[in-house]
């Protein structure tokens, strides 16, 4: 079964996301102390017109990485080249997309910790000295020679920053962490995207769909479009806590926002481990899942919200987890 609340960027969401794409600093809602700054460089960048300091943002799927670095570039006047770090094969490739880029432009490269060595260290010489080496002739006639870029601007997203090297995550000038959302503002979020999309929601239906949407602005989209063929079938077209409600429950998504798939990690940990600790090898084997996907995408939001906690020895169920799952809990062995 495809999970509803899976962060990744499933394809139903390509679809509706380019849409739902702010694309001004000013409709960017939240990342409040990300916007505050960046709004300094921008302004700043643009009086000395140059390029933008190199900026890398980090963070769990789907709280807007890729959505900021084309406002970036709107807020800017510049265009942006977007690729990924598993796109780029070969340091040619890199050299090739730099060497394309006009002054001042943004190049976007997602999962930037995805990009193999090779290809990163086209990256160095490129971000430091806007310039590239190449290689020309081969054995003992081969040399080197540097190539200027365009002034340009890497921006890079990554949901796991501590996979980047050293050296690549030392050259960027800014480092953001992205934040989850609060309900309201996912709220507003909402909100404005209900009007993009041309359904009328009530605030009651804003907050139903806010609190369960994990912090994630991808997700209470996600929730909404779906709510909203049951608003369309079923009620009149519009969404109220009522609708909302039922919807979810129906797409198996409880009010704090966990699936099949949180409960099932969450029981685990309970009864089969009575709690933890457990390692997260010996977790991802109980579930049946890799270990990266429960690292990056489970538990985020469950760490976050005090369902479980990372112990040196390995990973615990908290008292809230017992609570919402209704789990008599033995206190007393503490
Ligand atoms: N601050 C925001 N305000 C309004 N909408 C937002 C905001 N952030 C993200 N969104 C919406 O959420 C969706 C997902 O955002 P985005 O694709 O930028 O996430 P991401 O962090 O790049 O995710 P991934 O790590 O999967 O690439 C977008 O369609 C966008 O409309
Ligand atoms: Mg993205």
């Amino acid at each position: 079964m495809k999970r509803i609340i899976t962060t990744d960027n499933l394809e139903e969401d390509i679809k509706i996301e380019s849409h739902l794409r702010p694309q001004t600093l000013k409709e960017y809602i939240g990342q409040e102390k990300a916007k505050e700054t960046l709004k300094v460089y921008i302004t700043a960048a643009k009086q000395r017109e140059e390029p933008l300091d190199h900026l890398l943002f980090y963070g769990p799927p789907g709280l807007g990485k890729t959505t900021l670095a084309g406002i970036i570039a709107n807020e800017m006047g510049v265009n942006i080249k977007i690729t990924s770090g598993p796109a780029i094969e070969k340091p040619g490739e890199m050299a090739a997309i730099l060497n394309n880029l006009q002054e001042n432009d943004i190049l976007f490269v997602d999962e930037i910790h995805r990009l193999n060595r090779q290809v990163e260290e086209v990256l160095y010489p490129a971000m430091e000295d806007y310039a590239i080496d190449i290689m020309i002739g081969k054995g003992a006639t081969a040399r080197s020679i540097r190539l200027d870029l365009p002034k340009f601007t890497l921006v890079g997203a990554t949901t796991r920053v501590g996979m980047l090297t050293a050296p690549l995550r030392d050259r960027f000038g800014v480092v953001h962490r992205m934040e989850y959302y609060t309900v309201e503002e996912l709220e507003d979020i909402v909100i404005r995207s209900a009007k993009v999309l041309d359904v009328t929601i009530d605030a009651t239906g804003a907050h139903a769909l806010a609190r369960r949407s994990r912090g994630t602005p991808r997700l209470v989209n996600r929730l909404l479009k779906r709510v909203r063929d049951f608003a369309q079938v079923k009620y009149d077209g519009h969404i109220d806590e009522e609708v909302a409600n039922y919807a979810l429950d129906l797409l198996e998504v409880d009010k704090e926002g966990l699936d099949q798939i949180d409960r099932e990690l969450l029981e685990v940990l309970i009864f089969k481990f009575q709690g933890g600790p457990v390692g997260l090898e010996t977790l991802a084997a109980a579930l049946s899942e890799d270990s990266t996907t429960i690292e990056d995408v489970y538990e985020p939001y469950l760490l976050k919200n005090g369902f479980i906690s990372r112990t040196p020895r390995g990973r615990v169920v908290l008292e809230k987890a017992y609570v919402h799952l209704g789990i008599p809990h033995k206190n007393d062995e503490k």
